[in-house]
This record gives C-alpha cells, structure tokens and sequence, in this order.
C-alpha cells in the first residue's frame, strides 16, 4: 500500500542504509527484508483470516473473467507468487526499485505480479512508461482507492484521488496558480526566502550543516505563496499540526497496519467494536486533518488574513458565482487544492536540494567548476538571480543529474487502468496498478553510460545542454495526465537555492572534534521519498566579499 502514497509526506521511521562514496560519488544499496509476520497482533489475524477468504473468492471469479478475455495475449510475466497471497512474501518491504531491476533482469521490462487481490504491473523502461501512461493516458490516469484514506481524512490529496470530477477540479485550482507561466510571480518570495537561509546558514559556517533549516525555507516559501502566512521556525503551530497529520498519514499507510484497505466494509464498523482498529485510528486521525486544512482558511474567510495569497485570490473570485450550491462544493475544492500545496510540495523539494549537498560535498571538482562558471557570469558583485539560468549551462546540467542520480520517488506514484489494455502481445486486466521504476529507468546504461556515477557533464555537449540525451525531469515528475503540477515551481527553486549557494559557499566534509575530515558519505533513506540522509557536510563562505554579499541580503 505504501506505494500508493503521495510524495511530500514527513518520512516518519524510514529506513536509512549505507552508501559508498568516491570522489564521484555511488550509491550502494544492500539488503531488502521481507515483511515480517510476526509484527501483526491477534486482531490482524482475525482479519488476515477473513481477508484471505474475501481474496479466494474473488481471485477465482477473476480467473475466470480473464481467461475470457485474453483474446491470444498473456499476461506479462512475473513472479508466479503463491496462492491466494501471491507474491506478498517476496514482495520487498524496503527499497523495491532495487530489487524489481533484479527480477526485471529475469522478466524483462513489464513485470506481472498479484499481492492479494491487487495485481500489479511494473514497468522498467522509459519507452514502455510513456507508451502506457502517456500515450494511453485516457485510460491510465486512476488511482486505487484505499479506504483508510477516507477514514483518516486523506482522500482530499490530488495524488491519491481516482480520476474524475473531483480531482479534475482541485486539479484544474491548482495547475492556474503553478503553472509555468503563474510561477514566476513567485520568484521575489523564493529569493527573500532562499536569502534568508543563506544568512542562517551563514550564522552556522564551519558548522555541520542543520538540513532543518532547508525545511524552514520551503515551508516559508510555499505557506506564504498559498496562504500568505509568516513562518518564522519550526516550532510554528500550524508547522506542528501538519506535523501531526502528516505523522496519521505515514501510520495508516504502514503495510499490515490495518486491513481495510483489503477488506474495505471493515470502514463501515463503528469505532468501539474490538478489531475496529481502522476506524477508531481514522476517528482521532480525521480532526487533525481537517484542521491542517481548514484552519488557516477560516483566518482568510474570516478576513483576519488579508496578506495576498493563492488562497485569496481563489476565495475572492469565488465570492462572483452566483450559484450557491456550486459555491459551496467549489470552495471545499479550493480548501483542497490550497491544503496540499505544502504536503506534496516541500518534502519532495527537499530531497532534491539534500541530494545536491551530497553530490558537492563529494565531488570538489565538479562543485569548483560550477563556481568557475558562476563567477564568469555572475561577477562577485552580486549573487544569482532567476534570469542568470540561461547563461548558467553547467548549473542546470548540475539540476539535471540531482533529478536523475538519486529521483525523489524511485517508483513515482502508481496508477491505476480503467480499462482491459493490450500491448506488445500482452494482456493488462483492468484495474491493474502500474508501478513506474523511474529509479531503474534513470540507470539505463544506454541512456546513461555508467549510470551510478554523479556526472553533469553527460548533460553538455560544445558547452551548451545537449537535448539528445533523454532529459530525467520528463520521468521523475511522473507522467500523463498525473504529471506533477508543481514541477515548475520546484526546479526553479531548486535552481536559485542551488546558484546561490554555489556562488557564495564551498560545500565540503564536516570536521570531527580533532579537526579531521569526516567521511561525507550518505545514508540513503528508503519509503515513497528517498533522499540521501545525515551525511557530514558544511558550508563555508568562499571569501570575505561573499559573506558580505550575503549580509547585504538582510537591507534589500
Ligand atoms: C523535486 C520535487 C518534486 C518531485 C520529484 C515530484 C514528483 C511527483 C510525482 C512523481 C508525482 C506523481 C505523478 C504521477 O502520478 O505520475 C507528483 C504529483 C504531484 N505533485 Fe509533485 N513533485 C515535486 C514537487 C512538487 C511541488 C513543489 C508541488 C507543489 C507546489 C507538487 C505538487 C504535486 C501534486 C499536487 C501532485 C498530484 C498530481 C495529480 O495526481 O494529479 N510537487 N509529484
């Protein structure tokens, strides 16, 4: 079920695994262990039991609806699994895009496999991925429904939400203020805020770096484009009931936590009866989501917050349909799109700008040439701004190779089919989840020559971005209709925070208390989002006239 989680959820009790690290930094990854039987209480048992039952029977109407249909085709191959479980022993509990490359090397770029009464295609290559989720998006665009999500009030997410009306029009709130051409009225917000955290982290220089404090930048960004609130730490309030929301999120989603995402009438049982357990998680975890959502709402209907906002702007135009019943759904949609924006939006972000730490404190060369360039264009009499990315080629090959070296969401965002497809010879039942290894896709040799290593310069060709090589951001913001929204946003953030920091900054290992070098290499965290974690690095100004450039910041 994990899989079906957004991404920009707090990664509560992920796993983090040991890398190793040259000059040009590689990730390792090792063991995968399986899900473990014993962790489930008596009550789980009960309703193993009932859910294996449900299972039985539906397996064996579908077998038989299948083999009706299979009009010459098979089923893609995969592991043959047991029965009634399927693969749900074998199915890797921690980072699966490593071993479904392994058993791709078995079954080839389309895997079939069931877990319960789910089946699941896995999809290793880019061709097939854009074959199916783009070409064919009209019947690719779903999304499975699970109903802890309902229960723990987070079917408002665009990401989980199926196809359809709802998440067309949440969707539709959302694309007009992140679009490409929306997002750069936000440019002067992401510079005060990117300038913000060069001074703090300017205050710890010679420090380990706190990656909190990239957290506090985004969330400052993102709450004041949407709500135009002022976050000043991480103790904020409103912080800490996303927090707190986030954290029902993670728990509904733990694999064998509760059953009634296989067994969905078990919603139906009042939250006292004994082995109710997803009800009752689902009773104290709705309030806090409504309240995540609703709260700073009420400050903007009320008129308490008048700063402009995306939310504002969405209210106000409200108030001009005249037709109250759609007035009433359309701003429960706006409260929607407006509350997801930080959820999906800042923990993704932040993944990506910890990896670009982890590739320059690893690599000296690569972060001394990207300096060469910044000071050739840039001068040392200013820092970056959002106009200088035209003339910054080895910057954005830099972005570039942060997408594709270690993606955000290895297996992106599943989607679900809607209707019986045929493809290359094979047979896809509807409703089947397709999972895109986007991790697997991005070490396609062919694409990628030694895929492992951090290289920008793959990207650059005479000096300038060579388009023949496949661009990574086309894979890791997901595909088709479900493509990320706030994939614009995001890599212009991610191109001043980086440009900036380059420009005044050397990136290095952190010193122990003897004042030697520690090993920069990285944990890599495993869950839907994983990014390198506590890796030894700090920021130390480059010169006198970079610290005072930063300085500077705080009077503009
Ligand atoms: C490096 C940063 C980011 C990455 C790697 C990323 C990646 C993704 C992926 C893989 C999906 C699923 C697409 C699919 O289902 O095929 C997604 C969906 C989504 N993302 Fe992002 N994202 C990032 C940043 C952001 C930001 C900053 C925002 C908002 C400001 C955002 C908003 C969303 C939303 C609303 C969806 C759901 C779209 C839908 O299902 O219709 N993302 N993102």
């Amino acid at each position: 079920m994990f899989l079906s989680a957004p991404a920009g959820y707090r990664q509560l009790g992920y796993k983090a695994l040991s890398c190793t690290g040259t000059d040009t930094p590689q990730v390792k990854y090792y063991s995968y262990p399986r899900i473990s039987a014993r962790s489930m209480s008596f009550s789980t048992y009960t309703l193993g039991l009932f859910a294996v039952s449900f299972t039985a029977i539906a397996l064996v109407r579908r077998h038989y609806r299948w083999m009706s249909r299979l009009q010459g085709s098979t089923l893609p191959p995969g592991p043959r699994g047991w029965p009634l479980i399927g693969s749900l022993l074998e199915f890797p509990a921690e980072y699966p895009w490593v071993v479904f490359r392994e058993w791709s090397r078995t079954y080839g770029d389309m895997m079939f496999l069931r877990l319960l009464n789910t089946q699941m295609l896995i999809v290793s290559t880019a061709n097939v991925a854009v074959d199916l989720m783009e070409k064919r998006s009209a019947i690719y665009s779903d999304k499975p429904v699970f109903p802890m999500d309902e229960l723990t009030g987070w079917d408002f997410d665009l990401a989980l939400m199926p196809y359809g009306q709802r998440w067309r029009s949440i969707r539709a709130h959302f694309h007009q203020y992140f679009n490409s051409v929306a997002t750069p009225n936000y440019h002067d917000i992401q510079t005060t805020q990117i300038h913000t955290f060069l001074r703090r982290s300017l205050d710890c220089a010679g420090k380990q770096h706190d990656p909190t404090s990239i957290r506090l930048m985004l969330a400052a960004t993102i709450l004041d484009i949407v709500y135009g609130l002022e976050i000043q730490s991480m103790d904020d309030e409103y912080l800490d009931i996303i927090a707190k929301a986030s954290d029902s999120f993670a728990e509904g989603k733990a694999l064998g936590r509760f059953w009634v995402d296989f067994i969905p009438w078990l919603k139906y049982l009042p939250p006292w009866i004994p082995g109710a357990a997803s009800a009752k998680f689902g009773a104290q975890s709705r309030p806090i989501v409504e309240e995540m959502v609703e709260r700073p709402f009420r400050d903007i209907q009320s008129g308490v917050n008048q700063k402009p906002s995306m939310a504002r702007k969405l209210f106000e135009k409200l108030q001009q349909e005249p037709d109250l019943q759609r007035r009433e759904s359309q701003l429960q949609h706006i409260k929607d799109s407006t509350g997801l924006a930080y959820i999906v939006g800042s923990d993704t972000t932040y993944c990506m700008i910890q990896t670009f730490f982890c590739a320059m404190a690893m690599s000296p060369d690569i972060l001394k040439r990207a300096q060469k360039e910044l000071e050739t264009v840039v001068g040392p009499e200013r820092l970056p701004t959002f106009e200088d990315s035209k003339d910054l080629p080895y910057i954005r090959a830099i972005i570039l190779e942060c997408l594709r070296w270690l993606p955000v969401t290895p297996l992106g965002m599943i989607h679900r089919l809607t209707t019986d497809d045929y493809y290359n010879g094979y047979f896809i039942p509807k409703g089947t989840v397709v999972v895109p290894n986007i991790w697997q896709m991005l070490r396609n040799p062919k694409d990628y020559p030694e895929p492992d290593k951090f290289n920008p310069n793959r990207f650059l060709k005479g000096g300038i971005l060579n388009r023949e090589i496949r661009d990574p951001s086309t894979l890791v913001f997901g595909f088709g209709r479900r493509i990320c929204p706030g994939r614009h946003f995001s890599q212009d953030n991610a191109f001043l925070t980086i440009a900036t920091v380059l420009h005044v900054f050397d990136i290095v290992p952190s010193l122990d208390e003897n004042g030697n070098k520690l090993d920069p290499t990285p944990q890599m965290t495993t869950g839907i989002l994983s990014f390198p974690d506590r890796f030894n690095y700090m920021l130390l100004p480059r010169s006198e006239a970079a610290e005072r450039l930063v300085r500077e910041t705080d009077k503009a």
